[in-house]
């Protein structure tokens, strides 16, 4: 037999001999086929079986044909079952194995639970000498018997067991046909028999061989069942009454049970009612996919017994429909044991990358070979992840994180790339001190290429916006990459210098409306060329601006510009980040609840400026921590704007950071509770607790009085402020 197509489901049905006791000679009622030796025919219906035994089989055939298929299946990692299933009398006990007599069983009638152990031990002594591997065997012996499982080698067997599974069995090591013979009789000699009407010596339980095999790092290669089920019976036959009456009910409630979950399983039910019975229940991983399950029905050949047997060939039939993988099963657990260690791996790595591990599609994609199951046993997973792979982990995994974080799939995920981005461009207010002349651009240095490589910079970072935002953001960037050119590829063959300069920094006049204007627009605006010559003269005659800074005010004069009444310069303040957005909120927060409704339209001016003045000071900052390379920037004309800005931004970002830190008090002592925790790290609890200081100060005097109050855990306080945009 070829063993590696051994199919996961078998079922064969044995025909029993006659019963002597009965004293008459009649025709089976089973007839089987001359030709195939899997048919056979029971009151004129044919049933087709992987096999079907006579009653003249002998013992050793049965199991060569039956079970020793399984043992090879044991020693590559897979669970076994088999099970013997019938009507009272017809020698399920004896096929089994699980009877013992008080003389020594002759080697014919040795059922599969001896022949089983000695084949194992066998294979065992063979991978002892090849390998020196010490393999052990085990086995323990349970019952269930009035719907209770009992221990039948524990000291007491009479006590049912707790656990509902039956995990903690006691097991004896099985080195020779000696010790089964101990174990059986010990596990027969506590097990419940009765005789009856139909057997002199009736199982009144269901019973549970289990043969472990260990390897030698005491990890649990497999497990073999051999299970010798009660007979099935009529409670009128047996003529039982009182308690084996109730066992007989029990049995067959127990035997119904598995006839459920054998159907649920082979109609493909999603919930297969394994909880109906204790049977069942311990029977469950057998019962799943994992096990290779062989089914031995027995039958018996007289026409009395028909009712029972016709039972049981549809039981054997609904089981022969059983559709079990158990290689693929394998593969799963496999992939169990993989998620296990991405968890574990999970669990030790910083905060940061921990979702993406349990959720990346990185580790997914080592999937173990397709025949991983085939040959090798589970609990060796190391092949699952390459070593290399494993190696370049956390890499992958920060690089998935940020593009996660970049296309805004979730809002952590969002809220973590603006932390980061803040970080690591700098965008988080910075302390003026830190800005050193020496870092500022340098007019030499500078290339007109920087121009779309910092609006590409500029594009990622503002990804970050409203959901909204964001899609168009993505779906703009990918418009940009398709179609974005270098500078150096317009045509400025034709232009005068000051009509090149134009060119590269005078985007289009922003529309009417342009508070919040497409990023397409400002894109397009970057490399296209306005088509009014009017408004080309007029950008010439404009004061020379910077496209980064785009703002109409004039860096020595910080009063603000007519900006939007400007043609040729695109106002990127229109195109603002959350912390920008934010701080205009707050600041229109303060209007609302210091300027009277006149004075708005001045401060939204004011705002404006200061957006830009941030923008300048961010720009600052790259400059400084080399996010933007000096020698990549723009013409020499462009640099010297950007280094005159960027003295200016100095005192420009003090000025700013003082009215932001003066607006920010004015709030919070004026702020309700609603518009409080509007505030960018201001939960509901925070702004309920900063009214409730509040009240009891009498006002807050100053942003460190506010730091001191008792309400900020742990690094609470810096987050607010690094969101808010204060100097902490
Ligand atoms: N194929 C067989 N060859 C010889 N003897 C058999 C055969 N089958 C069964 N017997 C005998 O029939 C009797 C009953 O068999 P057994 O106890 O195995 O039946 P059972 O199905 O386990 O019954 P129960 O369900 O009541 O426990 C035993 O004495 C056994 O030796």
């Amino acid at each position: 037999m070829d063993n590696g197509k051994l199919s996961a489901v078998r079922v064969a049905v044995r025909e029993a001999p006659f019963r002597s006791f009965l004293g008459r000679q009649e025709p089976s009622i089973v007839q089987f086929s001359p030709q195939a030796g899997n048919s056979l025919v029971v009151d004129q219906n044919d049933y087709h079986f992987d096999h079907a035994f006579r009653s003249s089989v002998s013992q050793e055939q049965l199991y060569d044909a039956l079970i020793q298929p399984l043992v090879d299946k044991l020693f590559c990692g897979f669970q076994c079952t088999a099970m013997a299933y019938g009507q009272t009398g017809t020698g399920k006990s004896y096929s089994m194995g699980m009877v013992t007599d008080k003389e020594p069983t002759k080697e014919e009638h040795l059922g599969v639970l001896p022949r089983c152990l000695r084949d194992i031990l066998d294979r065992v002594a063979a991978q002892q000498e090849n390998t020196a591997e010490l393999t052990r065997i085990t086995a323990s012996f349970i019952e269930i018997y009035n719907e209770k499982a009992f221990d039948l080698l524990s000291t007491s067997p009479m006590d049912p067991m707790v656990t509902s599974r039956c995990q903690s069995r006691t097991c004896m090591p099985l080195a020779s046909q000696q010790d089964l013979q101990r174990l059986l009789q010990l596990g027969t000699s506590n097990r419940h028999v009765r005789r009856t009407n139909m057997n002199a010596k009736s199982s009144r339980s269901h019973a549970i061989v289990t043969i472990h095999v260990w390897q030698e790092d005491g990890k649990e290669l497999a497990r073999m069942n051999i299970v010798d089920l009660a007979g099935s019976e009529g409670v009128r036959r047996t003529g039982h009454e009182g308690v084996a009456r109730q066992e007989g009910v029990n049995i067959n409630l127990g035997l119904l049970s598995i006839n459920k979950v054998v159907m649920a399983l082979a109609a493909g039910h999603a919930v297969i009612p394994y909880r109906d019975s204790i049977l069942t229940t311990v029977l469950q991983e057998s019962l799943t996919s994992q096990s290779y399950l062989t089914f031995l029905a027995c039958i018996s050949p007289h026409g009395c017994d028909l009712t029972e047997t016709i039972s049981t060939l549809r039981f054997a039939k609904s089981a022969k429909r059983l559709r079990l993988n158990p290689q693929q099963m394998n593969m799963a657990r496999a992939h169990q044991l993989q998620l296990q260690q991405k968890q574990s791996m999970a669990a030790r790595t910083p905060h940061i990358f921990r979702r993406v591990m349990t959720s990346s599609t990185s580790v997914k994609r080592s999937r173990p070979p397709q025949n991983a199951g085939a040959g090798a046993p589970i609990q060796n997973s190391s092949y699952l992840m390459p070593p290399k792979a494993k190696e370049s982990i956390p890499l992958m995994q920060l690089q998935l994180q940020r593009t996660r974080s970049e296309m805004g799939l979730t809002p952590k995920a969002k809220k973590r790339a603006r932390e980061e981005l803040q970080l690591e461009m700098g965008l988080i207010a910075p302390s003026v001190s830190d800005m050193s002349e020496s870092s500022l651009v340098q007019p030499q240095d500078l290339k007109p290429l920087a121009l779309p490589m910092l609006h590409i910079q500029r594009t990622r970072s503002e990804m970050v916006l409203t959901p909204k935002g964001e899609r168009r953001g993505q779906e703009e960037e990918l418009q940009l990459d398709a179609t974005l050119v270098e500078p150096s590829r317009i045509n400025f063959s034709d232009c005068t210098q000051e009509e090149q300069d134009s060119k590269t920094m005078a985007p289009p006049p922003p529309p009417d409306n342009g508070r919040r204007r497409s990023r397409s627009f400002f894109h397009s605006s970057v490399l296209s060329i306005p088509e009014e010559p009017g408004a080309q003269q007029q950008q010439s005659q404009q004061p020379m601006r910077c496209l980064f800074f785009s703002s109409p005010f004039s860096p020595i004069n910080l009063q603000p510009a007519d900006s939007l009444q400007m043609s040729g310069i695109l106002p990127l303040e229109t195109s603002v980040r959350p912390q920008v957005r934010r701080s205009a909120r707050l600041n229109s927060m303060c209007n609302i609840t210091q300027h009277p409704p006149e004075q708005q339209e001045q401060q939204q001016q004011q705002q404006k400026n200061e957006s830009v003045l941030r923008r300048s000071m961010r720009l600052a900052v790259k400059l400084e921590k080399g996010v933007v390379q000096t020698k990549d920037l723009l013409t020499t004309q462009i640099s010297g704007s950007v280094r005159v800005r960027g003295v200016r931004s100095k005192a420009a970002a003090t000025n700013w950071m003082s009215k932001h830190r003066v607006m920010f008090l004015n709030l919070l002592n004026t702020a309700e509770v609603r518009e409080l925790q509007k505030l960018p790290g201001i939960g509901p609890k925070t702004a309920f607790a900063l009214v409730m200081q509040r009240s009891r100060l009498g006002g807050f005097q100053s942003l460190a009085q506010i730091e001191s109050l008792p309400i900020w855990a742990g690094k609470k306080w810096l987050r607010v402020c690094q969101a808010n945009c204060l100097d902490p």
